[in-house]
């Protein structure tokens, strides 16, 4: 159960640095991210085994969306652009005019090793496992470190996984066979800086958002924040909690997959994200706000039961697709809420 908490916990995982962990690190860490994940659910790591470092990643992020929008949309979702073959990997634009709180435009990739020429054939409205779509040569440089990223991030998000597994009395492997055909996804974000006459009515009005409500789908969420803000945590009673910048963390959350196999040990906190003011202190920047969330989830046909034994089992596929009905990005073009199937 969430409690009423007024801070992030912070957690220093710089064990999982080493080869090998010892059976001192791991109790001592697994029990870390037990207390963690059962009060808020979120927390923030530090001195993480990834080799790349926020100035790294966030430069990636404003490389890529420093590319021309009309660039850009020629990686869009086919729900942005109706006559291309991409369903669920690329580029997403803002959607003012369909959701004016949820305001970001953003880039998703799945595993790199996925690199079929033809897609298979699959009959739902979305592939959850079609190739990655790349900006042409010239445009961006970074699409090797950015595969690389995707692969650290799967790596760490493993050994989270691990140690998650010995707090809830399993074995280190118990829930490896989960990530056979992973559809972990890594995505850039951009938050634009809200226009002057919209920030001021945030003083009096209600909050603006850039990013609403909502819990993640999967296992966990692995966050690279930028020194913006805006980043809120609800707690039990009922408050928004800041998860403000902190260097060189990655922001770690629980999804509702993982706090429903827990048996609700374990809890999906909602969070949203503020708007960006016009201009983001404190380097004075107009670009906007930039994160660079990692879902770390199962593979399509991945069965999940409770580990209580009470409770439906779910296929992680149909999992993400009724959740995917209530995502802005795909608005009704999950293939779930409809019962629409097409074929690709
Ligand atoms: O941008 C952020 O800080 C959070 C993004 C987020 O919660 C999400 O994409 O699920
Ligand atoms: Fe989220």
């Amino acid at each position: 159960m969430a409690t009423s908490f007024s801070s992030l916990p912070v957690v220093d995982v710089s064990a999982l640095k080493a080869p090998q962990l010892t059976p001192e690190d791991t109790n001592a860490l697994s029990k870390q991210l037990y207390d963690v994940f059962a009060t808020t659910g979120f927390a923030y790591l530090v001195n993480s085994p990834l080799t790349f470092n926020h100035d790294e990643i966030f430069g990636l992020a404003r490389e890529f969306f420093s590319i021309p929008l009309d660039q850009k949309m020629r990686l869009a979702k086919k729900t942005f652009r109706p006559g291309h073959h991409n369903t669920y990997r690329g580029y997403f634009p803002t959607q003012p005019h369909l959701a004016s709180d949820n305001l970001k435009e953003g880039f998703e990739i799945g595993n790199p090793a996925i690199n079929h020429a033809v897609p298979p054939k699959c009959t739902k409205k979305i592939n959850l496992s079609e190739a990655n779509v790349w900006p042409e040569s010239g445009l961006f440089e970074k699409r090797e470190r950015l595969e690389e990223m995707y692969n650290e991030l799967q790596a760490f998000a493993s050994q989270l996984l691990s140690l998650l597994a010995v707090s809830l009395r399993k074995d280190a492997d118990y829930f490896s066979s989960w990530l056979d055909g992973s559809l972990s996804t890594l995505r850039l974000l951009h938050y634009p800086p809200v226009p002057q006459v919209q920030a001021q009515q945030q003083e009096t009005g209600p909050v603006k958002l850039s990013c609403t409500p909502h819990t993640d789908s999967g296992i966990i969420t692995l966050l690279h924040q930028d020194s913006t803000g805006g980043l809120e945590v609800l707690n039990a009673s009922g408050e928004w909690v800041p998860a403000p910048y902190i260097p060189s963390s990655i922001v770690v959350n629980i999804g509702d997959l993982m706090a429903s196999v827990s048996g609700g040990r374990f809890t999906a906190t909602m969070h949203r994200v503020r708007a960006p003011p016009p201009t983001c202190p404190p380097s004075g920047d107009s670009f906007g706000r930039f994160s660079i969330p990692f879902f770390f989830e199962p593979g399509e046909a991945c069965v999940v039961s409770p580990l209580n034994g009470v409770g439906e089992s779910v296929v992680y596929g149909e999992h993400v697709r009724k959740k995917m009905a209530t995502w802005v990005e795909f608005q009704d073009d999950s293939g779930y809420d409809t019962g629409a199937t097409e074929d690709m």
